[in-house]
């Protein structure tokens, strides 16, 4: 039996890769996609895709009502996706949450809301390239004095810093012993130094041309070392949604971060 999906988000830049996804994945179907754009129309027609019909609908839970899908992909903005949770959690359905913004209360909230029914995986970058990245940063910050993270990301990105950034910043934070600054730093332009997580400089980078990139940026006495990651297209995230929803069988409650699903 193939496992049935709805992609809330369907219409998005994410949301329409995972679709493409879908359609290239034998175990995979599509049943459901959930936007607020295009309502109404194909999505595998306005993807070009020959499959059956899939009509984007706007409301989540009707959707779930009328479908009755296994998973639910979860691509929207980090203002819907909370409400998205908690409606796919009322119906009992397992959900994989790419959408950033979910703060450790939400986590605690989605917890709660759970109580171990449905399977959930939250990832903030399902790209492989991107979880090393973070493992290196977290292993070298156990040898390094200080860090600082720039994140760079395509100019019609909603919030900053990137929920990767956030994620990196956490785990670097458990490791790093981070010096007291030796000066009193003055910032003549306000945000210069960046937003701080888990006491790291986050600086964020919005431009045309760009679409996801991270820099990690080490200092030491006398030296440096770069850890870098580029997501170059939106193909680079669809290994990990597509691993991530084949685990679901295999975890229980909450899963945060794709590195809980693989053997690194
Ligand atoms: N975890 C990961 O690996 C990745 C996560 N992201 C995150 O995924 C999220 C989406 O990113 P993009 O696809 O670039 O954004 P996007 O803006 O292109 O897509 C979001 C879609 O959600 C739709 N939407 C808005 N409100 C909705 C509602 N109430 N119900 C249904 N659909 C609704 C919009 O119409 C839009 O089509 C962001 O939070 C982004 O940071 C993006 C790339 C990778
Ligand atoms: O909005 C994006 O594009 C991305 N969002 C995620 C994030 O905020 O970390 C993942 C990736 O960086 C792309």
């Amino acid at each position: 039996m193939k496992t049935s999906i709805v992609v809330s988000g369907a219409n998005g830049r994410m949301g329409q890769a995972v679709v493409e996804m879908i359609s290239e994945v034998d175990d995979f179907k599509l049943v459901g996609a959930v936007d607020v754009t295009e309502v109404g129309k194909d999505i595998h027609q306005l993807l070009g895709l020959d499959e059956d019909p899939v009509k984007i609908t706007e409301n989540l839970a009707e959707t779930l009502e009328e479908v009755k899908p296994d998973v639910v992909v979860e691509f929207t903005n980090p203002q819907v996706v909370m409400e998205h949770i908690q409606t796919t959690l009322e119906y009992n359905i397992d959900i994989v949450i790419g959408t950033t913004g979910i703060t450790e209360a939400d986590l605690t909230k989605i917890e709660e809301w759970n109580q171990d029914k449905s399977k959930i995986v939250i990832a903030p970058n399902f790209a492989i390239g991107a979880i090393l990245m973070m493992n290196f940063a977290q292993k070298a910050a156990k040898f390094m004095d200080d860090v600082e993270i720039i994140e760079l990301h395509h100019d019609n990105k909603i919030d900053a810093p990137s929920g990767t950034a956030i994620k990196t910043a956490e785990l670097i934070g458990k490791n790093l012993d981070k010096p007291d600054k030796e000066v009193e730093e003055i910032e003549k332009l306000e945000g210069a130094r960046g937003g701080l997580q888990d006491k790291i400089n986050i600086h964020s980078v919005r431009l045309p041309g760009l679409v996801a990139h991270q820099e990690v940026i080490f200092g030491g006495e006398g030296q440096t070392l770069s850890l870098k990651h580029d997501s170059i297209n939106r193909k680079s995230f669809m290994p990990g949604v597509e691993l991530a929803i084949k685990k679901l069988v295999d975890i229980d409650g909450v899963v945060y971060g794709l590195e809980n699903l693989i053997d690194l």
